[in-house]
């Protein structure tokens, strides 16, 4: 299995090869580290987990490339999924382009709060929090994103693993227990401040 880490670089490779011109053929590992402040090494060996062979002083086919990493990272593939917590945060990904872009398909939105259940985010609708292991389970969601206050969020990783999902997606600031079959990803946008901050402070 390729490691996260390696993950996030080629998907930071894919998206720096798609932006490129039209009449760009080639780029070299040189060209993608000094895009994207990774040593031209670094690159070079994430590229060993790709099957394309680069040419000496060209580099990498543009094209093939592109789509050998759309391929590698899944790109192309639908997620059904849920948010749990029509919150500020649960909305604002709900409504992102970019996710829905990159085919994840969100079908509903969960929450408690009887203010909010029964109306909709554009085309998404919020639904109880009682109704969501019924729908899970008949429509086949492999995704649930969670979007609760930390104090509730194991409880609804335990709603969602026990309906049926795949994968938990967790923006709480909570260390959630999933089973093994089940993949956690924890996402935290302070942890890019923080590490930002320790760069800052070491330059300056
Ligand atoms: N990872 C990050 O980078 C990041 C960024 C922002 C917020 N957060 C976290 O995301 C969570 C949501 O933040 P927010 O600003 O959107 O909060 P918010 O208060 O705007 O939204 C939380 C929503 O969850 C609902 N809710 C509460 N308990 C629930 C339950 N048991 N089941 C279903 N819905 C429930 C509430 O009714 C509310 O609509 C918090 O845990 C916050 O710390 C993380």
């Amino acid at each position: 299995m390729i490691p996260w880490v390696v993950l996030e670089r080629l998907y930071l490779y894919y998206s720096y090869v798609e932006s490129l011109p039209p009449e760009i053929n080639w780029v070299s590992s040189q060209m993608l580290g000094e895009a994207l402040g990774i040593s031209p090494d670094l690159v070079r060996k994430d590229m060993t987990y790709c099957d394309i062979k680069g040419k000496p002083r060209q580099g990498y086919p543009v094209q093939e490339l592109k789509s050998y990493l759309r391929k590698l990272l899944k790109l192309d593939v639908n997620v059904k999924s849920v948010i749990v917590g029509a919150g500020r945060l649960g909305s604002a990904l709900a409504n992102y382009d970019g996710l829905r872009k990159n085919n994840m398909q969100v079908l509903a939105l969960f929450d408690v709060d009887p203010e909010k259940v029964g109306k909709n985010l554009g085309d998404i609708p919020i639904l109880a929090l009682s109704e969501l292991e019924g729908f899970v389970k008949e429509k086949h969601v492999q995704c649930g994103v969670i979007t609760v206050p930390a104090n509730s969020a194991q409880q609804v990783c335990d709603l969602l693993v026990s309906a049926g999902v795949r994968a938990i997606w967790n923006f709480a600031p909570a260390a959630l227990k999933v089973p093994h079959h089940v993949q956690l990803r924890n996402e935290n946008i302070v942890q890019g401040f923080v590490l930002l901050r320790i760069r800052m402070l070491e330059v300056n």
